[in-house]
């Protein structure tokens, strides 16, 4: 049977493949790819033209992706009448790898989100998205260059699961009647004219996300993993998680690290000296702190002390917030990258922190950044090392030309605005 209803199997190119849990990366890998929404096609077409000049310039012509053009969004329903075609989840499910632009999502009705549908359906369970600085982009703050952080959000549950239902539906009478009735809850303050959401949190999926989070922060070297929650108010989703996560920093990685749960520990048996102590031989030592901090606190502790902060592992929303306030401080969300990944099955779908910044849309303007790293990301996760490498090399040399798209063209002084296409152009210029 063919593999596909609406899509032509690629004709060309190979299937990454994952053995062991390894990667087997093939010299001409079939990458599929969502074009995107809004400025998708824009970023999208720049980001294209980057990552295969990389490739080609790194390998000279032994590597290159053969690109699989799968639909999501307002093209796959111009073109095929669904949002979502079912090709685009096998397509991914098959060829295990894939990049995409955003997608819109109407904001209090309409379609639930198809961001949050791949990463539900793939089960892609961590969100990545490492936050640094590059030198010469305009930040608000004084010393970008300590913000260097990865986050690590849940990507599977949390309120952000889309299990809701609206004023005044039939469904949502009888949630809140269930409650009131069954549960005993005298607190919903306005039952006749509430919506209602739902929060799942469970002990698997806070495990494997903050298990990924510690496993990257001990292949990396970093310092520190801080979970960050709202446990003091939301006890048993974001209070569970801290504790599922101390729990299995302990169980899985014993010595490895240090957790602020040990240290309470020590500090109630033997006081705050000894417990002081128990961290600073823990840190000379070499072992990662495991740390946590409530959200509200961490927000402006990473406007106040960023250097504090490396690894984050985070609820959903939280991760949600955090990604874009924590993107601002190095120059905004055209420049964030990220990737949704499986790590037991391989499964990772690369694209920016960003929207589809519907504004700005085919007017060539935006900046490609976001998706070109997130490519970059991409090419690192297959162990393309030296083009993602290139990448890099370029963005640095681009961006020290003061050479820029418009967002960072508007708060730097003495820069030279160029479209999105033309800093693509720039890039491959400034990989040689
Ligand atoms: N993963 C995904 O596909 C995501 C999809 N969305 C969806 O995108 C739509 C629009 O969301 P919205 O809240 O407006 O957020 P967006 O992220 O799309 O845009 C907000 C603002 O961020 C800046 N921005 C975004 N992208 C870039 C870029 N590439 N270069 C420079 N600046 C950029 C612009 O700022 P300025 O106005 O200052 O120029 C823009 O107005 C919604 O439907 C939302 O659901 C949102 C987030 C993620
Ligand atoms: O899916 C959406 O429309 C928004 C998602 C989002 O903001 C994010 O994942 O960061
Ligand atoms: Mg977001």
């Amino acid at each position: 049977m063919a593999l596909f209803q609406l899509y032509e199997e690629p004709k060309t190119g190979e299937k990454i493949t994952i053995e062991g849990g390894k990667l087997r990366v093939p010299d001409h890998p079939i990458i599929p790819f969502i074009e995107g929404d809004g400025t998708g096609p824009d970023i999208w077409a720049a980001a294209k033209r980057v990552l295969d000049a990389a490739v080609e310039k790194a390998y000279g012509g032994k590597r290159k992706i053969a690109w699989f053009e799968v639909y999501a969004g307002e093209k796959a329903y111009k073109t095929f009448g669904t949002w979502l075609p079912e090709d685009t989840l096998t397509a991914i499910r098959e060829y295990l790898v894939a990049i995409k632009g955003p997608l819109t999502t109407p904001v209090g009705g309409g379609i639930r989100s198809l961001n949050v549908a791949l990463r539900q359906e793939l089960d892609l369970y961590a969100c990545v998205r490492p936050v640094r600085w590059f030198p010469g982009v305009p930040s608000p703050v004084k010393h970008p260059e300590l913000v260097d952080m990865v986050i690590f959000r849940e990507n599977s549950e949390d309120i952000y699961a889309g299990i809701e239902w609206p004023a005044g539906s039939e469904e949502v009478r009888k949630v809140i009647a269930f409650l009131q009735n069954e549960m005993g809850v005298k607190k919903i303050r306005f039952p006749e004219t509430s919506g209602i959401g739902i929060k799942p949190v469970s002990k698997e999926g806070t495990q494997r996300l903050v298990r990924a989070a510690i496993e990257y922060a001990l292949k990396h070297g970093r310092k520190s993993v801080t979970l960050v929650h709202k446990g003091n108010i939301m006890k048993f989703t974001e209070g569970a998680f801290k504790n599922w996560g101390y729990e299995v920093a302990e169980q899985e990685f014993g010595d490895k690290v240090f957790t602020w749960a040990q240290y309470d520990r020590i500090k109630a048996e033997q006081g705050v000296e000894a417990a002081d102590k128990a961290q600073k031989e823990a840190e000379a030592a070499g072992k990662l702190i495991v740390k946590d901090v409530i959200a509200d606190a961490f927000l402006q502790q990473i406007l106040l002390r960023p250097a504090e902060y490396d690894v984050i592992a985070t609820l959903n929303l939280n991760g949600d917030y955090i990604s874009d306030a924590l993107a601002a401080q190095v120059g905004g969300i055209g420049i964030a990258p990220g990737a949704n990944i499986n790590y037991v099955t391989g499964h990772a779908v690369f694209e920016a922190t960003h929207g589809t910044a519907p504004k700005y849309a085919g007017l060539d303007k935006v900046n490609p950044s976001s998706v070109i790293l997130s490519g970059e990301m991409m090419l690192r996760y297959l162990g393309w090392t030296e083009a993602a490498d290139l990448i890099i090399k370029a963005m640095e040399r681009t961006i020290a030309n003061k050479t820029v798209t418009y967002d960072f063209a508007r708060l730097m002084d003495g820069a030279k605005e160029v479209k999105c296409s033309e800093f693509g152009t720039l890039l491959i210029e400034n990989m040689g």
